[in-house]
């Protein structure tokens, strides 16, 4: 079993992302994009970065490379697609989640350590966290408030498709725990299919012993499910 972690011109999470991986034993290669995606694999993963220098809008370039096209397919069959950071930017500007993430409330690049709470433990990102726990992740964005019309934001709450919200330590979902203005606070979700998944936080960035914070290894755990 190999994810496959694609890498765009500006990715730069891309080896933080296969040594997390292989930490929790997860096979994993880093796939160019211009290579397409390769025939076996069991997992994808789009990775943090500045792919295309984020011209246009984070994401938008990386998601018009015909490998999308592949990884929309692998997706359709059930292959399991964890987008982060720059990953779930190409992945909401690819359509395979929907909304969009945009310039941060502040205007600002912001680098921290934020609390999540875990929505919805049901999915194979966060069945290893129990509903409503509070996690630590990093961030690290200049583009990450989540921003969808009303509508289908309700939709995606009553669907229970909102994996994580920012919130304070106590796992208060309030405007100030939400560190970039993201609509309801939403930090991460999933695609139609539970398999498809895109978020903000790093999960990459806190999985590794001797880094600091560990509390992302459940969600590449998923990739094990
Ligand atoms: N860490 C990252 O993936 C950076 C995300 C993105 N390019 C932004 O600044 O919004």
């Amino acid at each position: 079993m190999t994810v496959a972690v694609i890498r765009f011109g500006g990715s730069n999470c891309d080896r933080d992302s296969v040594q997390a991986l292989e930490h929790l034993g997860i096979d994993a290669e880093i796939v160019w994009h211009e290579d397409g995606l390769p025939a076996d694999v069991s997992g994808i993963m789009l990775p943090g970065g500045f792919s295309y220098g984020d011209y246009l809008r984070a994401g938008a370039m990386a998601a018009r490379s015909p490998i999308m096209a592949e990884v929309r397919e692998a997706a359709d069959e059930g292959v399991p697609v964890l987008g982060v950071c720059n990953g779930a930017q190409v992945g909401c500007e690819s359509r395979l989640t929907p909304g969009v993430f945009t310039t941060n409330e502040s205007a600002r690049f912001q680098c921290e350590h934020v609390h999540l709470r875990v929505e919805n433990a049901d999915t194979p990102w966060t069945s290893a966290y129990e509903e409503g726990e509070v996690v630590e992740f990093p961030i690290a964005h200049g583009e990450g408030r989540y921003e969808i019309d009303d509508n289908r934001l309700d939709e995606l709450e009553s669907e229970d498709r909102i994996l994580f919200k920012y919130c304070d330590a106590e796992g208060e979902v309030t405007p100030e725990s939400n560190p970039n203005g993201s609509k309801h606070n939403v930090a991460g979700i999933v695609g139609e299919r539970g398999t498809v998944a895109v978020m903000m936080p790093h999960p990459e960035r806190a999985s590794l012993p001797d880094v600091g914070p560990v509390d992302g290894q459940g969600v590449l755990q998923g990739f094990a499910e």
